[in-house]
């Protein structure tokens, strides 16, 4: 079997174009235009890579991104005051704290002064909670991302097992939430999935996840997922993102996983991309959001 190659690039493409094509109207109404502001503390190269480009996915989008660069040697206390600054200034709608922030902040701290209005990544506790009892204000970026390629395949889960291994904040712990409930809008056949999530304790990885229908690997550790743990036929969702000899690559085994698989992601061009697209959604609807507290505001 040679595994169908699920084009995240492509997927991304289509949904920008008609995230742009919202904006547009938003923008007829007389509306503010949307617009993001992304703190990047440090110059760690990868992140940069991210960061413009995002930048420049929101410009093409019809959106406005603020970067907000700050030195490695940033004080917690400055960064809060910052995102005080950020989370008052009307013209701002949606925050990103590019994550990983230097060992010298405390990053929690730094996190909780996000408005939870603006915080497009879904990381503050009341999106979580609202997330976790299926009534999302914001979907999380990057799971967003593989439910909607996996959506635009047809790649219907509802009754599988999808085993994810990565127990992120920002990638395993949400996918889990939004595959395991009822309907998040993409309808109850994408939704409803029996969920394992794997993690570095997890005893017998191997045999938890070659009984997995959708595989998810979000880790950060080349080749981690080598053939022998996936199963015949089934689905691979390669998140991960490493730099080996400067070349991009995923957390799965690529080339014999993709022979055993129907369908995988591949690394680039597979969910990254979709990150991108997601955050392009959220920054809208944090505009619309903020539009209507102030609508709300003024009629009240
Ligand atoms: N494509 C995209 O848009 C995005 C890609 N990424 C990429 O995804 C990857 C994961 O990032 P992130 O979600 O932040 O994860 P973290 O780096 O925060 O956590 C990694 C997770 O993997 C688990 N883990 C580590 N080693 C093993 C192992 N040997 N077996 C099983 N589980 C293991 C850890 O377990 P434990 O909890 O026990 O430590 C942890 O839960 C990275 O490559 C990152 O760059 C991240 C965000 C977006
Ligand atoms: N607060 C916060 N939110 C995040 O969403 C967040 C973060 N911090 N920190 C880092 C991770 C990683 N991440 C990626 C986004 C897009 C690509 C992406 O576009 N990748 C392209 C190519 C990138 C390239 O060519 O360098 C691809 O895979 O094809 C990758 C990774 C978001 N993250
Ligand atoms: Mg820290």
């Amino acid at each position: 079997m040679t595994a169908t190659v699920l084009d995240g690039k492509s997927t991304a493409s289509d949904l920008r174009e008609t995230i742009a094509e919202e904006v547009h109207q938003w923008l007829e109404q007389g509306h503010a235009r949307p617009t993001l502001a992304a703190v990047l503390v440090g110059d760690d190269p990868a992140s940069q890579v991210y960061v413009r480009n995002k930048e420049r996915a929101c410009e093409k989008a019809g959106m406005h991104s603020r970067l907000i660069r700050k030195p490695a040697d940033t004080t917690t206390a400055q960064l809060l005051e910052l995102l005080q600054e950020l989370n008052g200034d009307p013209a701002v709608h949606g925050i990103l704290v590019q994550l990983p922030l230097p060992a010298s902040i405390n990053t929690q701290q730094v996190l909780d002064a996000v408005s939870p209005l603006k915080d497009v990544d879904a990381f503050a506790p009341e999106n979580v909670g609202l997330l976790v009892q299926g009534r999302p204000r914001y979907l999380p970026c990057t799971p967003h991302g593989v439910i909607q390629l996996l959506v635009k395949y047809g790649l219907e889960f509802a009754g599988k097992h999808v085993v994810i291994v990565g127990r992120s904040d920002i990638v395993g712990k949400p996918l889990a939430n939004m595959m395991v409930q009822r309907d998040l809008g993409f309808g109850p056949q994408f939704a409803n999935a029996t969920v394992t999530l794997c993690h570095s304790q997890s005893e017998n990885l191997a045999a938890i996840t070659r009984t997995a229908d959708v595989l998810v690997a979000a880790v950060g550790r080349p080749c981690l997922i080598t053939a022998d743990m996936v199963k015949l036929g089934s689905i691979v969702i390669d998140v991960g993102i490493n730099r080996v000899n400067d070349k991009l690559v995923g957390d799965v085994d690529y080339t014999p996983v993709s022979e055993l698989a129907a369908a995988i992601t591949p690394v680039p061009g597979g969910i990254g991309p979709l990150t991108i697209a997601m955050l392009l959604r959220n920054t809208l609807t944090a505009c619309q959001l903020q539009a209507q507290g102030q609508q709300a505001k003024q009629q009240g």
